[in-house]
C-alpha cells in the first residue's frame, strides 16, 4: 500500500500512547476529525495486546446500574446488581422494574442445562459412499481425535462429534466444554490439529476446509437452537398476580392473552426470539463485561415460556440455547469491563455459569417488564420521557 494512505503502525511496540496519538493525528490530517475525546483514557494500553489492533482510543459507553435481582440459581445466588451499557434510555428502569417484580416474587431459579463450544470443519471426497464410510471412521477414532484436539489446549475437551452427509463431502461439528472461556479461539487451534491428524491417518488422506460454516459463529442458526452453542441456560419463576398488579400495573391473566398474540406474531415474522428483547439485556451486559459483542447474535435466540396458574400467578421463563459468554479471555480482564464482572462476583476460576445465570435473569426481568409497558401502555410514553434527545 502507499505509504501516505497507510495507518501508522510501529514493529517495536504499536501498543503506547505515543501510536495511538500519531494514529489520530493521521485520522485528523485524513477526515479532519481530531478524536480528541476519544484519545482521553484511563487505562493502561499496555494491556490492549489480544484485543485490539491499530488503537486510536476509547469509546466510553455509559453505563447504568439495575436491581437488585434476587436469584437462586445453582452457581449465582444471592441479591445482585447488574451493570448495563446502553446508550437506550429506558432500558435501565425497565429491567429495573422488571427485577423488582422478580425480587418480590422470591427471586428466579437459574439452570445451566448444556455447554458446548464448535468448530465445525467439511471434509470433501469423490462421492457420497466415500464420505460416508469417512463418518464411520471418524466414530471409529474418535478417541486418536480427541487426544490430538486436547494437545492444545489444557482446558478444552472434546466430548463429541455430529456429522451431516452432502452430495460428496461430509459435515462434522467438534463439541467442545472450554471452562470458564467461550472457547472460540480455543476449539479453533484444537479442531486444526484434530483435522491435520485425520489428514495424516485417514486412509488416502483428507482435504477440508477449517470451517464449514455449520458451527455456526456469530449467525443465529436453528441448529444452534437444538444443539446449544455456548450455554444452554434457563431462568423460570412463579410471578404472584397481586405483585404483577402492583409493580406493573397489569394483570397475569391479560399477560397471558397478549404473550399468546406476541408468540403468534413472532412465529409469523420468524423471529429467533418470541419473547420481548432479549438482545437489549445480553448486549448492555455483554459490553459492560467484555463479551464479544458480535455474540448477541446467537445469544439473543431463544424461547419465552408461559404459564398461567389455577391461582391466577403466572409461571414464566426464558431459555437462551446459545449464550456464549465467558469470565475468562476475549475482553473480560480489560480494566473497567473487570470491575463489572467484580460487582457480580464473576471473576476467578469456575465463574462462568455463574454469569451466564445472571444473563438468563437479566433478560427475564427486562421481558417481564417491557411486556407490561406495552399493555399497560407506558412503553411509549416511557420512550418519550426517559430515551430521546431534548
Ligand atoms: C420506564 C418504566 C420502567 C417506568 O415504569 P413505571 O411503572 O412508571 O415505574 P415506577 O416509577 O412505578 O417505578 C417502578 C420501578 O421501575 C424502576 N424505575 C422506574 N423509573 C426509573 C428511572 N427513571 N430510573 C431507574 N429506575 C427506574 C425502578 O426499579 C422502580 O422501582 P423503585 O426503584 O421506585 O422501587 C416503564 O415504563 C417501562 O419499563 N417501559 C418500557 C421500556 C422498555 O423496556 N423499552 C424496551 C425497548 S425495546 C423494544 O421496544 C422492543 C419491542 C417492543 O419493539 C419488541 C416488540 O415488538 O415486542
Ligand atoms: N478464532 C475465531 O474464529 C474466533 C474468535 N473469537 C474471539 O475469541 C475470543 C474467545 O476465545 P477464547 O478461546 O474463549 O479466548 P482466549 O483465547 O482469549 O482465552 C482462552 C484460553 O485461556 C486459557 N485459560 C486459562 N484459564 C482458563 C479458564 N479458567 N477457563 C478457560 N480457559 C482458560 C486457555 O488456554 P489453553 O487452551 O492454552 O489451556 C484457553 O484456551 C473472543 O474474544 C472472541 O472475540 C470469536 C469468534 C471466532
Amino acid at each position: 500500500m502507499r505509504d501516505d494512505i497507510r495507518i501508522p503502525r510501529s514493529k517495536e511496540n504499536d501498543y503506547t500512547p505515543e501510536m495511538a496519538t500519531e494514529r489520530r493525528k493521521f485520522i485528523e490530517a485524513k477526515t479532519g476529525e481530531p478524536m480528541t475525546l476519544t484519545g482521553q483514557y484511563t487505562i493502561d494500553t499496555g494491556v490492549l495486546p489480544g484485543n485490539i489492533e491499530n488503537f486510536i482510543g476509547i469509546c466510553q459507553m455509559p453505563v447504568g446500574v439495575a436491581g437488585p435481582l434476587r436469584i437462586n440459581g445453582e452457581d449465582a445466588q444471592g441479591d445482585f446488581y447488574i451493570p448495563l451499557a446502553t446508550t437506550e434510555g429506558t432500558l435501565v428502569a425497565s429491567y429495573s422494574r422488571g427485577m423488582r417484580v422478580i425480587t418480590e416474587s422470591g427471586g428466579v431459579t437459574t439452570t445451566v442445562v448444556e455447554q458446548y463450544m464448535q468448530r465445525a470443519p467439511a471434509f470433501l471426497f469423490d462421492n457420497a459412499r466415500e464420505a460416508r464410510a469417512f463418518g464411520e471412521w471418524v466414530k471409529e477414532n474418535f478417541d486418536n481425535i480427541k487426544a490430538a484436539a486436547e494437545s492444545t489446549t489444557s482446558v478444552g475437551k472434546l466430548k463429541h462429534i455430529h456429522q451431516w452427509s452432502v452430495a460428496k463431502s461430509r459435515y462434522l461439528r467438534f463439541n467442545y466444554t472450554t471452562g470458564d472461556a467461550a472457547g472460540q479461539n480455543m476449539v479453533g487451534k484444537a479442531t486444526l490439529m484434530a483435522c491435520e491428524w485425520i489428514k495424516r491417518n485417514y486412509p488416502g488422506g483428507a482435504n477440508y476446509l477449517l470451517s464449514g460454516n455449520m458451527d455456526t459463529d456469530k449467525k443465529h442458526s436453528h441448529l444452534n437452537m437444538l444443539h446449544s452453542r455456548g450455554k444452554r441456560v434457563i431462568a423460570e419463576l412463579t410471578v404472584k398476580k397481586e405483585v404483577l398488579k402492583a409493580i406493573m400495573g397489569v394483570d397475569t391473566k391479560m399477560l397471558a392473552k397478549a404473550t399468546v398474540l406476541a408468540n403468534t406474531g413472532a412465529l409469523m415474522a420468524g423471529a429467533a426470539y418470541n419473547g420481548p428483547h432479549a438482545a437489549n439485556g445480553i448486549a448492555s451486559l455483554f459490553i459492560a463485561t467484555g463479551q464479544d459483542e458480535a455474540n448477541v447474535v446467537e445469544s439473543h435466540a431463544g424461547l419465552f415460556t408461559h404459564e398461567l396458574q389455577d391461582n391466577g400467578d403466572i409461571y414464566l421463563a426464558v431459555t437462551l440455547p446459545s449464550l456464549i459468554c465467558a469470565t475468562f479471555g476475549g475482553g473480560t480482564a480489560l480494566p473497567t469491563q473487570r470491575e463489572c464482572l467484580n460487582m457480580l462476583g464473576c471473576v476467578g476460576k469456575g465463574k462462568a455459569n455463574k454469569f451466564a445465570e445472571i444473563v438468563a435473569a437479566t433478560v427475564l426481568a427486562g421481558d417481564i417488564s417491557l411486556g407490561c409497558a406495552v399493555i399497560a401502555g407506558d412503553w411509549v410514553s416511557s420512550h418519550d420521557q426517559l430515551g430521546r434527545n431534548r
